[in-house]
């Protein structure tokens, strides 16, 4: 990053217990490194069995291996992550994973897969996880958009679906939690610069096309959203639910 590794410390999420799925990799790892450093005590669930035992050692944070496609597998998961840490009052939901497909070939069973990988988990973390932010008093729900529907995006409508629906999985979980005091907010990245993303879809002319069309001319890194992520835990950010935050670079 070209700005500060400076970043705020939020007194309240310090000993908090921080669920997060996707931690082995990208925008999830940088989340795990950021709570770990405001002293929570941060579980990340993630299929990736070799990503995820170096972020853990790395932060002090627990892995537990989960395919998320897999219901009773993360619920089995999240209840260890109770047992182990503590009641959970901050979840994110980041794990997605944003493969291309052409509209024409999609078959039923893929599109199937698509919400289980970029939706249906969002749902059941948050059931599992609501009653221990009941429980607690208080609680916080970040799920990952994307600003790739907002734009019409082409060439994965399955992905664009599912991320569309999240806005409306927030708004909804957020009347239903919020006389318990658990927050739901969504936040919605631009195009940040994953090793993935670098791996698969940055080119210097898909780059140049996204710098055109952002205000800011820069690049955006994980940090960047887990900063705003950072916030929406905290208690700074205690009257804030059933809203969306772009972090996008001002992307038109
Ligand atoms: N990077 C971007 O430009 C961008 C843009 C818009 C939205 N987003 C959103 O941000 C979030 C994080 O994206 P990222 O770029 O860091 O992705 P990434 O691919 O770098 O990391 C995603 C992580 O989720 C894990 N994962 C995927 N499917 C899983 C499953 N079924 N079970 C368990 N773990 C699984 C992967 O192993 C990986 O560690 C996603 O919700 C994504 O849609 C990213």
């Amino acid at each position: 990053m070209s700005s500060t590794d400076a970043f705020a410390q939020y007194p309240s999420l310090k000993d908090r217990v921080v669920l997060i799925t996707g931690g082995a990799s990208g925008i999830g790892a940088s989340m795990v490194e950021h709570f770990a450093a405001q002293g929570a005590r941060v579980a990340f669930l993630d299929f990736d069995r070799e990503g995820g035992p170096k972020v853990a050692e790395r932060t002090g944070s627990l892995f537990l291996p989960c395919d998320l496609r897999d219901i009773a597998a993360l619920r089995r998961s999240i209840a260890e992550v109770r047992a182990r840490l503590g009641l959970v009052t901050v979840l994110v939901n980041n794990a997605a994973r944003d493969d291309r497909h052409g509209w024409e070939t999609v078959e039923p069973e893929y599109w199937d897969e698509r919400m289980q990988t970029n939706l249906r988990h969002h749902f059941f973390c948050a059931q599992a996880v609501a009653p221990m932010m009941i429980e607690a008093g208080q609680g916080s729900i970040i799920n990952l958009g994307s600003v790739s529907w907002m734009k019409a995006q082409g060439g994965m409508p399955a992905y664009t679906t599912a991320k569309a629906a999240i806005r409306g999985l927030t708004r909804g979980l957020a009347r239903d939690l919020g006389p318990n005091r658990v927050r739901v907010n969504e936040v919605v990245p631009g195009w940040i610069f994953t090793e993935r993303q670098l791996e698969k879809w940055a080119t210097p002319e898909s780059e140049a096309d996204n710098m055109d069309r952002q205000c800011l001319k820069e690049r955006l890194y994980p940090p960047d959203i887990a900063r705003m992520v950072l916030w929406l835990a905290a208690d700074d950010s205690r009257m804030v639910t059933a809203q969306h935050f772009v972090v996008d670079g001002g992307t038109v």
